[in-house]
């Protein structure tokens, strides 16, 4: 079997459309264009490429985009003062800090700090504590992301379908976990204690890998049939492209798992492209719920 390719860029581009004309009936029609502000915390490369196409997009669906970005020494409390200062900011929606911030720096008193009407990241112990209710609140986008490819994929009745996700972050394994039990499936979580992984991951109908460990899923591990979403991001080194030469590849040995699995997300260009796009969503959510209208179907 070859498995269909989950193509998440045409997808996330698709949401950007939406977004797109939902700001711009807002703005026709309530006089006002949603604001994202972006804080990133030193200099660490691979954030500031994030960071720098959050900022794009969000132009180009007609949002305004604030960008800060402080030096990696800067003291929690300056950072602290930054947060309230957004939260009070009328033209600003969505805030949101990139993780992981410097050692120095308490991240939970961060995102405690964070209006949760502003949450776009969903990462609020209220955005967080609604997701365990079940109830509608700014939903984290990354999991966000995972779940609409999942339907993509499969359909949008999960009910009853084994779910197997690695990892349980904060920002991914956690929120995905109980996202996917919302739909009706039966999810296990596992983790760096778990015993017999691949075994269990055998058994899921749908496998999301979210371990930061490169290619660690391998092709017997899949369920045949199994819709596979990798969440894995890492930076590999790739001598087949010439000396010091990097690439990035997911928590899944792709190629491998292709044989085997029903569908499958690619790394990059799977659910990468999919989280900034929700966190555009987010913020135009965010934007109308705030204001008290109507929010737009995203
Ligand atoms: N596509 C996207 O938009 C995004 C991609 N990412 C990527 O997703 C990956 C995961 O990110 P994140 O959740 O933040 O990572 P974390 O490092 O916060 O969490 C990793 C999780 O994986 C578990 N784990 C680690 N090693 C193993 C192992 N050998 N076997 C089983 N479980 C293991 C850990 O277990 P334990 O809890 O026991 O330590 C932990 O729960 C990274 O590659 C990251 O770059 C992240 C955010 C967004
Ligand atoms: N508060 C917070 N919220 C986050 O959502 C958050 C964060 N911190 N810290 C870091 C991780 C990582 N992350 C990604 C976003 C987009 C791509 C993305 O667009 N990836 C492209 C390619 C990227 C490239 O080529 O380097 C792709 O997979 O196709 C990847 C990773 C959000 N994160």
């Amino acid at each position: 079997m070859t498995a269909k390719i989950i193509d998440g860029k045409a997808r996330a581009a698709k949401i950007r459309e939406t977004v797109k004309s939902a700001v711009a009936a807002l703005k026709a029609t309530h006089g006002f264009e949603p604001g994202l502000a972006v804080v990133l915390v030193g200099e660490d490369p691979a954030s500031q490429v994030y960071v720098s196409s959050k900022v794009r997009q969000t132009e180009e669906c007609g949002m305004r985009s604030i960008e800060h970005r402080l030096p990696a020494d800067t003291p929690e409390a300056e950072l602290l003062a930054l947060v309230r200062s957004l939260n009070e900011d009328p033209s600003i929606d969505g805030i949101l800090v990139q993780m992981p911030l410097p050692a120095h720096i308490d991240s939970d008193a961060v995102v405690l700090a964070i209006d949760p009407a502003k949450d776009v990241d969903g990462l609020h112990p209220e955005n967080a504590g609604r997701i365990v209710l079940g109830k509608s609140g700014l939903v984290p986008c990354t999991p966000q992301g995972c779940v609409i490819l999942t339907k993509d994929a499969l359909g949008d009745d999960l009910s009853g379908m084994n779910a197997v996700v690695l990892g349980r972050s904060i920002l991914v394994g956690k929120p995905v976990a109980l996202l996917l039990q919302n739909e009706n499936c039966t999810v296990t979580m596992a983790h760096s204690r778990t015993r017999d992984i691949p075994a269990l991951c055998r058994q899921a109908d749908i496998l999301v890998a979210a371990v930061g460990r490169p290619e660690m899923v391998r092709g017997d591990w899949v369920k045949p049939g199994a819709a596979v979403i990798d969440v894995g991001i890492n930076r590999v080194a790739a001598p087949e492209k010439g000396e010091g030469k990097t690439k990035l590849v997911g928590d899944v040995a792709y190629m491998e798992a292709a044989e085997v699995a029903g569908a499958i997300t690619p790394v990059p260009g799977g659910v990468g492209p999919m989280t900034i796009a929700c966190l555009l969503a987010n913020t135009v959510r965010a934007a109308c719920r705030i204001r008290e209208i109507e929010e737009p179907a995203l």
